[in-house]
């Protein structure tokens, strides 16, 4: 059930055995809701609860912003998270990429651990994946490719219902530079290349972990109970080392309250809200807590260090036509379909270059992308006035540049220090300087001789590379894909947060299923990822309690 008030639960006079903070997905919610047999099955006892809690639903943003960004000139740009059920994933632009084998081959090895492998992770990104026919039931021969997805799992991803007038000419395009090669299926762990977009929709509407996880089916479950308007400000010692306690508020200016666990909290607040909690929570490095008056209980210094993003460009090229979404809400987001690529193929970048050297690039491997395109029917950013427009955005999706989650004060309901340090690294600006080029050569090519006008204001073929780093720096943004404030590193590592099955390193009663696990970013939207986790997570919970 959903309780809008604390004070409803505490009637029920009930002990949870799980607390889950973050209104977030979960398998392992449905699990214990299975009839009484299953259950016994998954390990469970009889009288397992289950306690979500989330925060206010309204509004829908934490309306972060982040520190001034030397990579940005030093602007701020705006870091949203979803400040509802269902979290980012209730506000997201529901692309759905996965990212490459590469990708999460190299989350195993960082993590010394195969359970994180693409081959081991599978069955969970099934699990996860109801694709479903398109809003407009096209055929879809051609457009994806079965044999890599999954058909009954709980959350809809699906194609495009809508057809774009430009989708022709994409796929044109494929045919006609060898720069941007067809790719049947971007999900498959090779994603390189152009293909249809897949996105978490389902009959036209989003489909979101509140819509899939939290669906009413699942609410209505006897043993799972979901506390709204609930801001969890830290988690507390229950003894030595062991935290199997949350405590919150439900009004800013309200009495703390608390709520134990018998068996675990599961912290599922994301890249930013997870490292915050533990924070504020005294875990975290001890002296840099203590200089802010926080006492220090568990001294972990890799919580919210390595924080990782992709940064990102919207480009319009102004075209002969009226048919594009510039002309109604501006804020559409008609993504059609995108591209990965790399510089070059296999073996690193060409050796006139700096970071030439292989070991020096930080993508996962040969078949993992640099950069991303993403291509619209319209301009993604702010739309001029007038025109219509093509609209190619930048993405660097293999960055090299970390940032931190840091905090400035003792309060915890005060917001955290959020620095992805976007562009900081002459290896992300050299990648966005590429991807902006390769997009100008797209827009160039043959298909949209009759279509395409003038490229963007500011950004041209004889850009300098100075002129394209002013332009980047003046107008990039964040993706919001923030990850690995929380990193998963082997057992009895120095560095890292968690152990590889999430529990945090050293303690007991305490384990973080979010994207703040992942050590390294995906080539990838990174909502998939916080999927695959999300399921993988709950597995290793079912088998510690088995
Ligand atoms: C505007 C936007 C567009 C995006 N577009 C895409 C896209 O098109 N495709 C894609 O793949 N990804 C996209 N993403 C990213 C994707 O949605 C996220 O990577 C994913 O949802 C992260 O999941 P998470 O569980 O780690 O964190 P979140 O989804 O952020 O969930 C964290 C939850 O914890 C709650 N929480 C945080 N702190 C506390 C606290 N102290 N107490 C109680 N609750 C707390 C939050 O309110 C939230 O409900 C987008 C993100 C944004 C913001």
């Amino acid at each position: 059930a959903i309780y809008e008030n604390v004070a409803e639960l505490e009637k029920l006079n009930m002990q949870f055995d799980f607390i889950v903070v973050g209104g977030k997905r979960d398998r392992w919610k449905r699990r214990c809701k299975l009839p009484f047999g299953e259950r016994q099955t998954f390990g469970f006892s009889a009288g397992s609860r289950w306690l979500v809690i989330a925060t206010p639903n309204t509004p829908w943003d934490w309306n972060y912003t982040t520190t001034p960004q030397v990579g940005l000139n030093g602007r701020t740009v705006a870091f949203p998270r979803g400040f509802v059920l269902g979290g980012s994933s209730s506000v997201n632009y529901m692309v759905y990429t996965r990212g490459s084998k590469e990708d999460f081959d190299r989350f195993a090895l960082i993590a010394d651990d195969e359970r994180w492998s693409w081959d081991n992770l599978i069955p969970y990104m099934k699990k996860n994946e109801q694709f479903t026919q398109p809003a407009d039931h096209h055929n879809t021969t051609g457009q994806f490719n079965p044999a890599v997805h999954g058909f009954n799992g709980i959350n809809s991803v699906t194609l495009s219902g809508f057809p774009s007038p430009i989708d022709d000419r994409v796929i044109e395009t494929t045919q006609e530079l060898a720069e941007f090669p067809f790719n049947l299926d971007m999900n498959s762990g090779d994603p390189i290349g152009v293909g249809w977009g897949q996105m978490t929709v389902k009959d036209g509407s989003r489909s979101s972990s509140a819509t899939s996880y939290l669906a009413p089916q699942f609410v209505s479950r006897p043993n799972l109970h979901v506390l709204l308007h609930a801001r969890v400000t830290r988690v507390l010692p229950t003894a030595s080392n062991d935290f199997r306690t949350v405590e919150f508020v439900q009004d800013l200016k309200g009495k703390r309250m608390t709520l134990s666990a018998k068996k675990e909290i599961v912290l599922s607040a994301g890249s930013v809200g997870t490292p915050t909690i533990l924070m504020y929570s005294g875990i975290g490095n001890s002296s840099a807590l203590q200089s802010l008056g926080i006492k220090p209980l568990h001294n972990l210094p890799s919580v919210g260090q390595n924080l990782t993003d992709h940064s990102l460009l919207p480009l319009g090229w102004l075209v002969d036509s009226t048919d594009t979404f510039d002309t109604e809400a501006r804020n559409t987001t008609a993504l059609w379909s995108t591209t990965r690529q790399r510089i070059s193929d296999g073996s690193g970048f060409p050796t006139t270059l700096p970071y030439s050297s292989a070991s020096r690039d930080p993508s996962a491997g040969p078949n993992t992308a640099h950069y991303e395109h993403l291509y619209s029917n319209g301009f993604l950013g702010t739309t001029p006035p007038t025109g219509n427009y093509l609209g190619i955005t930048s993405a660097v999706v293999s960055p090299a540049s970390r940032g931190s989650i840091t905090l400035n004060t003792s309060d915890p309901l005060a917001p955290p220090l959020i620095n992805p340090n976007l562009l900081a690294s002459e290896f992300d600006i050299f990648i966005m300087r590429y991807a902006v080029r390769s997009a100008l050569r797209f827009a160039a090519s043959k298909p949209w001789a009759d279509y395409v006008i003038a490229p963007p204001v500011g950004v041209n073929n004889t850009s300098t590379d100075d002129e394209l780093d002013d332009y980047i720096r003046q107008n990039a943004g964040s993706v919001f894909h923030p990850v690995g404030t929380a990193s998963v590193s082997p057992v009895g590592a120095k560095f890292g947060v968690v152990d590889p099955d999430l529990s945090v390193k050293g303690l007991t009663g305490l384990r973080v299923v979010d994207l703040s696990v992942m050590n390294r970013i995906p080539a990838a939207h990174s909502q998939a990822a916080a999927y695959i986790i999300g399921e993988r997570g709950a597995d290793m919970i079912k088998e510690t309690w088995s």
